[in-house]
């Protein structure tokens, strides 16, 4: 490792190389879990567990609902990792810290991945409890100059400048919509624009506004860098975020957000969520990233 924010790509096959030398486990889908989402792990057979201390050059969970493991396991025959827990910039890690896990689940092998968040509802038809299928995102911090991908490209990873359109694949969007249905719960499934801003706050009533007008569905501090570098090396994403609360847009609304209410709701859609990451996971063909 150079200094604390720069990392090359020795930095990155150190930890693949450790873990692949701790678990026979070679996943070819990577899961991450959200603020109180750490139980998409539980579902996994024949478990190999790390703690992110032990694993070179993993960076610290410091966030309630965090559990800071990566588990790795089967479901429905097929391999995967799950980071149960997750890096945020208001943590104080840098971008290239909070999105490194996904360089080495590249190096692992992973080709797709599945990212989850909890999240704030700013379109007036959602409910709390709401399951969104992320469509596209808005990437705040990225407008404006935070990106991962800022500093020289690492060219055996993706190229300099990499299209951004599109990269929510739509094959497991429209898979994932099938299921719901299935599942008899589509009353509670969106599709929608997910929105990246920096916290650690919860949004002013004024910014609430904006991200409306913007056309943004739903907020949250996560996501989008994990999602650009993983589209960046080539690998299918697909993502889910859980509504949490409605963000207060009114002045007459005496409504206030915190962590610990995210947190029970995140539990109180879990089953479904853990169902229908499952059959996703056992519907997709991860040989062709073909739908
Ligand atoms: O890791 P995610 O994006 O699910 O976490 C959300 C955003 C904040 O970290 C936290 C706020 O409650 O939950
Ligand atoms: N805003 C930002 N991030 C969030 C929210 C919110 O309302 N809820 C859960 N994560």
């Amino acid at each position: 490792m150079h200094s604390k924010d720069q990392i090359c790509h020795e930095d990155y096959q150190r930890a693949a190389d450790w873990l692949l030398s701790q678990t026979q486990h070679r996943p070819k889908v990577a899961i991450i879990c959200g603020s109180g989402l750490g139980m998409l792990a539980d579902g996994l057979k024949c478990q190999d567990s790390f703690k992110y201390s032990d694993i070179p050059g993993f960076p610290q969970s410091t966030v309630k609902g965090h559990a800071g493991r990566l588990v790795f396991g089967e479901l429905k025959g097929k391999t995967c990792v799950c980071m149960q827990g997750r890096f945020h910039m208001y943590e104080g890690h840098s971008l290239s810290k909070v999105t490194f896990p996904v360089r080495v689940f590249k190096l692992l092998g992973v080709d797709t991945l599945i990212v989850t968040n909890a999240a704030g509802s700013l379109a007036d038809s959602y409910n709390c409890g709401d399951i969104m299928i992320i469509r596209d995102h808005i990437n705040f911090p990225g407008l404006a100059g935070l990106n991962p991908l800022n500093g020289p490209n690492d060219e055996k990873f993706g190229p300099r400048f990499p299209p951004m359109s599109g990269v929510y694949d739509r094959g497991l969007r429209k898979m994932a919509l099938d299921i719901c249905k299935g599942m008899g719960v589509s009353q509670y499934v969106q599709e929608g624009v997910y929105c990246m801003v920096g916290g650690p706050n919860f949004e002013s009533i004024a910014e609430a506004r904006l991200l409306h007008r913007l056309g943004v569905d739903a907020v949250g501090m996560s996501t989008a860098p994990e999602v650009l570098v993983a589209s960046h090396c080539g690998i299918r994403v697909f993502g889910l975020s859980l509504i949490t609360n409605k963000v207060v847009k009114s002045y007459e609304d005496n409504e206030t957000v915190n962590h610990e209410a995210v947190l029970e709701v995140s539990k109180m859609r879990s089953e479904t969520l853990q169902a229908l990451v499952t059959e996703l996971i056992s519907r997709m063909d991860i040989n062709n990233n073909t739908a």
